[in-house]
């Protein structure tokens, strides 16, 4: 039975501080799992020891069935049937493109002039046949990194484990590739493991995505969940934009400075004092003053092409987040309608 990735109470600590601390999830076969969390969260330690790179200090990991650490076992990378693609690359400097692909299949014992026709149809997949004949030096960043795709294609990774693989391009490229990526990952049939400290390009990319800090997982979900009904502050101000304010709750209402709004909360949540998450596409720009309107000044402004960004201050204080189409000028007064807030969980 193919089980996907099962990890249980997985824990390692270096030098007395843990960089992976009891983190517990299970990835359904085929899926495109997101780990996206801040410089030093323990991200790359988490994808190490499922790598079979580094062993845990206590719990297990289970790869498609087969437990591969944990419980005395400690399974090699290379029996894990995993694939890597590493930011650095990874690729073999004096290989040429072809040469690399087909090295999997060359270690799996296939003569060399087979591995190299068996690499042709990976190289098509990641539209590289024209370049197989160079070196590694002789490619773009985009390109080495459609070459490592290719060797995890050749190689058959049941599992494919992505560190932060688009870190090192331009901005445009990285937008074709993850296109790429998520073309690549579904032809692949494998179930794969990305990290990035980028919360876009997780939200971009997930089937689902763990937001994680200091060693856990905060929030496990689909991108939207995590972005609509974020558990608590720390993930709602990691993931995507908005403002978390103050206000009171009651019977799926909330109030902010006397004006009541819709807001979602999580069932029984208790009537009273709450912080509410307000994203910029749920407050609404009015041409004036009316019933239930707040007012504000605009403090911040941030050109965000075609849209602009700006920090509202209300009357009573709270400091909130709007997106518009329009030039909004710091010192310029708005008048502003919530539509929907969510209330963070506590
Ligand atoms: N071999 C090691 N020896 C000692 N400490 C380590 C080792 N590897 C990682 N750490 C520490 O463990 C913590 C987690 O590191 P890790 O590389 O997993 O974080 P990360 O989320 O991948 O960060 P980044 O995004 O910067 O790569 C950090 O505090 C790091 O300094």
């Amino acid at each position: 039975m193919d089980g996907g990735i099962e990890v249980h109470e997985l824990g390692k600590t270096y030098a007395g501080t843990p960089a992976v601390d009891g983190v517990s999830f299970h990835i359904a076969p085929r899926e495109l799992f997101v780990i996206v969390g801040e410089s030093g969260c323990g991200k790359s330690t988490l994808l190490r020891l499922i790598a079979g790179l580094d062993a845990p200090d206590r719990g297990t990991i289970r790869l498609h069935g087969e437990t591969v650490a944990g419980a005395g076992v400690m399974v090699s990378p290379e029996a894990r049937e995993t694939g890597f693609v590493f930011q650095s690359y990874a690729l073999w400097p004096h290989m040429s493109v072809r040469d690399n692909v087909a090295f999997p299949l060359q270690a799996a014992g296939m003569a060399r002039k087979a591995a190299a026709e068996a690499a042709e149809p990976h190289l098509r997949t990641v539209s590289l046949d024209g370049l197989a004949e160079r070196r590694p030096e002789a490619l773009s960043g985009g390109q080495r990194q459609r070459v490592a795709l290719a060797r995890c294609l050749a190689g058959g990774a049941r599992t494919i484990l992505m560190d932060e693989p688009l870190a090192n391009l331009d901005p445009h490229l990285r937008a074709t590739m993850e296109r790429e990526l998520l073309g690549f990952h579904r032809s692949s049939g494998a179930t794969t493991i990305y990290i990035t400290h980028d919360q876009r390009e997780a939200m971009a990319l997930a089937d689902r995505m763990a937001v994680m800090r200091n060693g856990r997982f905060l929030q496990v979900g689909t991108p939207q969940e995590i972005y609509d009904r974020p558990r608590s502050r720390e993930v709602a101000e990691f993931i995507g934009h908005g403002a978390v304010v103050p206000v009171r709750y009651g019977d799926h209402m909330a109030e902010l400075d006397g004006v009541r709004f819709p807001a979602e909360a999580t069932a029984g949540q208790a009537p009273g004092d709450a912080l509410a998450i307000l994203r910029p596409e749920a407050i609404e720009i009015l041409p004036g003053a009316e019933p239930g309107a707040l007012t504000g000044t605009v403090r911040e402004t941030f050109y965000r092409g075609g849209t602009w960004e700006a920090e509202l201050e209300l009357a009573g204080g709270a400091v909130l987040t709007l997106s518009h189409g329009a030039p909004l000028v710091p010192g310029q007064g708005v008048c502003v309608r919530i539509r929907h807030g969510w209330i963070l969980p506590g």
